[in-house]
């Protein structure tokens, strides 16, 4: 096997479950069974690599089209070893070795992250389950105990992590683990959650093991992680400097179920909108980020709403200042992952100049922040600048310096004497050069001489065959072509060793100076971290504010009692725009269930969904779509919504319904709010409603606020049996055109149910609805005149001339009558 291959071998030996990328010349080559995989991956050539007896298959990616590769390989769920050369090709074997690791949970190249959080996810059990969540492109770690598997499903769907480590226990444990792949479709890696292991590895990074990792199994869940990123960091770990522990408890409860139902993050339709995209106004990815992870977990503390509260008010009426603030974001790039860069001494010449231009807009930052109060004013002060930083990067660095160091031409001309002195040398010689062809012609009388380059023979002299009786005694000839031949000369070579001297020596310098540069910013890591999280944090109070005055939300208030006047649903409006008919929502301890009855496509979710997204945005410390809004602290919102199956998981839309429904039961609180639609629809009509009777019996005596849309009327009794429910319809009118819908929510029972002229609506052939018309008649008719004659023999009976027997006989002949006929 020829040495190349032995070195790839090797490497790839040692990254076995990477794909190796090895660099040759201006390629990525993969060899072997690597080539193979590597083409059927990406669609590209097979050739082979023959020398002497030995041949193997070949496939590469040219250098310059890397990153759309890595991408798509990562994407297929292949980790990706980097094999660079580590010096220039010279005689022998080029060094090579592996530079970089790609796996999608821990990466930091910027070109190959998408906005978003980055997370790699790690679950271990015992004591409930341990999920620890590492962002290595931001350094944000942090983790959780939860004590459900449903809790745990909850916070990976919230966080969305790119890979997932699991414990043994969860991983040897088929059953689990496909569970876990069908629910989340990522990268699963393997890596070691040894508890002894894991100590180490906290104590390696942290110094010392945090007291509220007193747990086993979060210690097993962070050090799993940290040993895996680092591993794939080769070891450079350094933005990672904090571990915090979150309470889901500390958050209103938001199960996945909820997320989805609501359309926060996800549509349920493709190519509709989102909560997200109605709120997507923020200047910056770390804003983005971080109005996700609001979104994410809405406050429970008064104290915090009210703060956000403020300062979005106080953005939303100082539109100038406000302005101001985001137009200055607009600019800023992203800081969380510069200053992630920056602690690992990994930033680019480029990604160390956009830092300068984020840090100086800071000045300008404080001052539109000046004079505002509360958390506004605290921003300020944390955004603190870094004047020497952006001195020192200004001073040193050229105006748009390249992306790779390897290019050279970064570093600003009189910032290193020694630097300056090499260059000069460089240019003196190239300079040299460049006059010597006019030199030469006059000396020689040789018009069209020409100096020239190429790789083998470096700079040379050339002279066409016409001109040979000219050529002076000091041109030493090396090369004869057809009409010309080509010439050195003992000084050119000694300027052209002076020029590569001088240029190899230059390159080194700027390498040592930039290298000298990120070390120095490397002290300013933690405050720079610092910085990006209030760049985060003012970029989304600066969006809320702008969504807020862009569609006219109000500020909501805090209240025993949930009240909006003129609430509007922010997603279906945004889509609507005028033509959304806005609706008032009550609730009240004494009026804290509402059956809402009304023909299908009437409004009913669309207000459920409006009265939870209000109270979702409130405690999130947004403004919310009305003229006026008081609303209670939820501790949660509950879901659940409209027909889905989980195929994947094996349930049944039933089935799914009711496993939602009994989390709902089990989990909700009197501080809950609860949204039900259309809950039992997925069984017989019986079946269905008395569970959805008995649910409603069973939140009512919890008291939590509950909306409850259905199309089963026999729920509008429960108003009169029960305190605290009350009958809500939207209203629609059967008109000469067909069934008009007003979009309007109110008092009292809805008297139809209009199906069937929805069904029309809906372009059902004619001849089927008009049967379906004589077939409800008749329905209603047949329904009527039981119920009749069963009052009538019911009233008829004489109760104490029966038997046991003859009773039990007349009760089931009643019963029969109700139950009997088929429509004629
Ligand atoms: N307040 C409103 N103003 C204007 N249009 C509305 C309003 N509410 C709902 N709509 C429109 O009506 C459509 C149907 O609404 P929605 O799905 O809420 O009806 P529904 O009563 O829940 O129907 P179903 O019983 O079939 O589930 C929405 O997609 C929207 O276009």
């Amino acid at each position: 096997m020829p040495p190349m291959l032995e070195q790839y071998v090797q490497l790839r030996d040692q990254y076995a479950d990477h794909l190796l990328l090895f660099q040759v010349g201006d390629f990525y080559e993969a060899f072997g069974e690597d080539a193979e995989r590597l083409s059927r991956l990406l669609g590209i050539t097979l050739t082979h690599k023959t020398s002497k007896d030995f041949t193997t298959p070949m496939a590469g990616i040219p250098i310059r089209a890397l990153d759309p590769h890595v991408e798509k390989l990562l994407h297929l769920g292949t980790k990706v070893a980097i094999a660079d050369q580590l010096e220039e090709p010279g005689g022998g074997l080029v060094h090579r070795n592996v530079t970089q690791l790609l796996t999608p949970g821990t990466l930091t190249e910027e070109r190959l992250l998408s906005p978003d959080e980055n997370y790699l996810g790690a679950v271990a059990t015992g004591d409930g389950y341990a999920l620890a969540l590492l962002d290595v492109s931001t350094g944000e770690f942090k983790c959780a105990l939860l004590t459900s598997r449903s809790a745990l499903y909850d916070e990976l769907s919230k966080h969305r992590p790119r890979e997932l480590l699991l414990s043994p226990e969860l991983k040897d444990n088929p059953v689990l683990y496909a569970e876990f792949q069908a629910r989340f479709p990522i990268m699963f890696s393997e890596t070691r959650f040894e508890a002894e292991e894991c100590d180490q590895a906290l104590l390696g990074q942290f110094g010392r093991i945090p007291d509220y990792l007193e747990n086993m199994a979060l210690r097993r869940a962070c050090g799993a992680a940290l040993m895996y990123a680092s591993f794939a960091q080769q070891g450079q770990l350094t933005m990672v400097t904090r571990l915090t522990r979150f309470d889901p408890g500390a958050h209103m409860h938001l199960p996945e179920s909820t997320l989805n139902a609501l359309e926060v993050f996800k549509p349920n339709s493709a190519g509709s909108l989102t909560l997200l995209d109605v709120l997507s106004e923020t200047r910056t990815s770390g804003g983005k980020r971080r109005l996700r992870a609001w979104l994410r977990q809405p406050l429970l503390d008064e104290g915090l709403i009210a703060a956000r509260l403020q300062a979005v008010e106080d953005l939303m009426k100082q539109s100038v200042a406000r302005n101001k603030i985001r137009s200055q974001l607009y600019r800023a790039h992203d800081l969380e992952r510069l200053s992630a860069r920056v602690s690992t001494g990994r930033a680019t010449p480029r990604e160390v100049a956009a830092l300068a231009r984020t840090l100086e807009l800071l000045p300008e930052l404080q001052e539109a922040l000046q004079g505002f109060s509360g958390l506004l004013q605290d921003l300020k002060s944390r955004l603190g600048d870094l004047p020497e930083a952006v001195a020192l990067i200004r001073a040193a660095l050229v105006e748009d310096p390249p992306i790779k160091l390897s290019e050279g031409g970064l570093i600003r001309d009189g910032f290193n004497a020694d630097l300056d002195a090499l260059r000069q040398e460089a240019l003196d010689g190239r300079t040299w050069m460049a006059n010597l062809e006019q030199i030469e012609r006059s000396r020689t009388g040789i018009g069209n001489l020409k100096v020239s380059y190429n790789q083998v023979f470096g700079y040379y002299l050339e002279v066409t065959s016409a001109h040979f009786s000219k050529i002076p005694d000091d041109y030493h000839q090396i090369a004869t072509l057809k009409d010309r031949a080509r010439f050195v000369r003992p000084d050119i070579r000694n300027r052209e060793r002076q020029i590569s001297r001088a240029e190899t020596a230059a390159m080194a310098l700027e390498n040592e100076v930039f290298q000298h540069l990120r070390d120095e910013l490397k002290t300013h890591a933690e405050h720079l971290s610092l910085l990006a999280s209030a760049f985060s944090d003012l970029d989304v109070l600066c969006t809320l504010a702008e969504v807020a005055a862009e569609h006219h939300w109000i500020k909501p208030s805090l209240s025993s009692e949930l009240r909006l006047h003129q609430a509007r649903h922010p997603v279906v409006e945004k889509n609507l725009g005028e033509n959304f008919i806005p609706n008032d929502a009550l609730m009240h301890p004494s009026r804290h269930l509402l059956v809402i009855t009304g023909p299908n496509m009437a409004g009913k979710s669309t207000y459920l969904r409006m009265v939870a997204l209000c109270a979702l945005l409130h405690q999130v410390g947004s403004f919310v779509p009305a003229e006026t809004a008081q609303l209670p602290l939820f501790d949660a919102i509950h879901t659940r919504i409209g027909a889905s199956d989980d195929l994947a998981g094996g349930r049944s839309t039933f089935m799914v319904e009711m496993t939602e429904l009994a989390s709902i039961l089990h989990t909700a609180t009197p501080r809950s709010l609860i949204i039900l639609d259309e809950v039992g629809r997925g069984t017989s009509t019986l079946d269905g409603l008395a569970i959805a009777w008995s649910s409603l019996e069973h939140l009512q005596v919890l008291g939590a606020y509950t909306l409850y849309a259905t199309h089963y009327f026999e729920l509008t009794h429960l108003e009169s049996k029960l305190p605290g429910v009350v009958n809500l319809h939207v209203a629609a009118q059967e008109e000469a055109g067909g069934l008009v819908f007003y979009h309007q929510v109110m008092e009292g029972a809805a008297s139809e149910s209009y199906g069937v002229s929805v069904a029309k609506l809906a372009g059902l052939p004619s001849g089927v609805t008009d049967r379906a018309d004589r077939l409800l008649r008749s329905f209603r008719a047949r329904e009527q005149e039981q119920y009749h004659e069963a009052m009538r023999r019911l009233s008829t009976l004489e109760v104490s001339r029966l038997t046991p027997l003859e009773a039990l006989k007349a009760l089931h002949d009643l019963q029969m009558l109700l139950h009997a006929g088929e429509p004629s």
